[in-house]
């Protein structure tokens, strides 16, 4: 579904990113996993279509088989567009309009659904991730449900793109650890039942990563050091940024015992 290629991203003479090669398949949950500054958002940016102009972008990015590098969302091909989640949910929806609408838009457009249908889907997928399908609820607006419950809409409104990806960036660091918990469980969910969308989840954390993935690419200055299935990566850590982040685990899992 994505297939990355030879990734570089540069700002000036400085490069920031690359070159990145990974792919992730129809069904497949990846994390893109590195500290503060390693270049993560930008990655995810230039697969979105959505990096600063100022930056220069060259290699390749494929998604269902379209060139999208350097394509701007609304120029790209309708089977190549990527649905994405951010932790900023005050800003991904539209405060102005109620949350029922805004699940029916993607649902009318991209599914070609009329009203009745689309407002019985998104009945359906509010109940499946754990959101009243009523309509008082779909009567709401987004500022008026907690940061968690928008979350969870925001995955909603990932899913009725209808898209074969969904690129989330850090869709919890905004929430307490038990929402969290929920949230990852929700968003894990939804892309392992059979034909779901593949999903790159963008995160410093370790712990969310572990929940939701059974790939981890390990990104430091800009270049993947570590590439494999989760588990191998953090019993056989290589890298010293690996090794740090399972020593900080471990350390987190220590204090926990000790209180117990
Ligand atoms: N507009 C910009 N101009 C120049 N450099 C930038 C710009 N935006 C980001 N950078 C640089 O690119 C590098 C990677 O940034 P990026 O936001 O991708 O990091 P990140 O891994 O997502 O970090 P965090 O987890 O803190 O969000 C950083 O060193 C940052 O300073």
């Amino acid at each position: 579904m994505l297939e990355v290629a030879g990734l570089r991203i540069s700002f000036g003479p400085r490069e920031i990113v690359g070159p990145l090669n990974f792919t992730v398949a129809r069904g497949e949950r990846i994390c893109l996993l590195g500290a503060s500054g390693s270049g993560k958002s930008m990655t995810a940016a230039a697969i979105l279509g959505l990096i600063s102009p100022r930056a220069q972008c060259s290699g390749s990015v494929r998604v269902n088989g379209h060139e999208v590098l350097n394509i701007r969302v609304p120029q790209r091909p309708a089977d190549a567009r990527v649905a994405m989640v951010f932790q900023d949910t005050q800003s991904a929806l539209n405060p102005l309009v109620s949350i029922g609408s805004q699940l029916e838009e993607p649902l009318r457009r991209h599914g070609g659904l009329d009203a009745g249908a689309a407002r019985e889907e998104v009945r359906a997928l509010l109940a499946s991730i754990g959101l009243p399908g009523t309509d008082a609820f779909l009567r709401t607006s987004p500022a008026e449900i907690s940061g968690g419950q928008r979350q969870r809409v925001c995955i909603a409104l990932a899913l009725a793109c209808r898209t074969g990806l969904i690129v989330a960036d850090e869709p919890t660091t905004a929430l307490d650890v038990v929402t969290q918990a929920q949230v990852l469980e929700v968003l894990k969910q939804k892309t392992s039942a059979p034909g779901s969308p593949g999903l790159l989840l963008v995160t410093h954390d370790l712990s969310a990563a572990m929940r939701v993935c059974d790939r981890a690419l390990i990104l430091a200055e800009g270049r993947i050091v570590e590439d494999g299935p989760i588990d191998q990566i953090l019993n056989r850590p290589r890298h010293s940024f690996t090794c740090e982040l399972v020593d900080c685990a471990c350390e987190g899992l220590h204090i926990v015992r000790e209180v117990a």
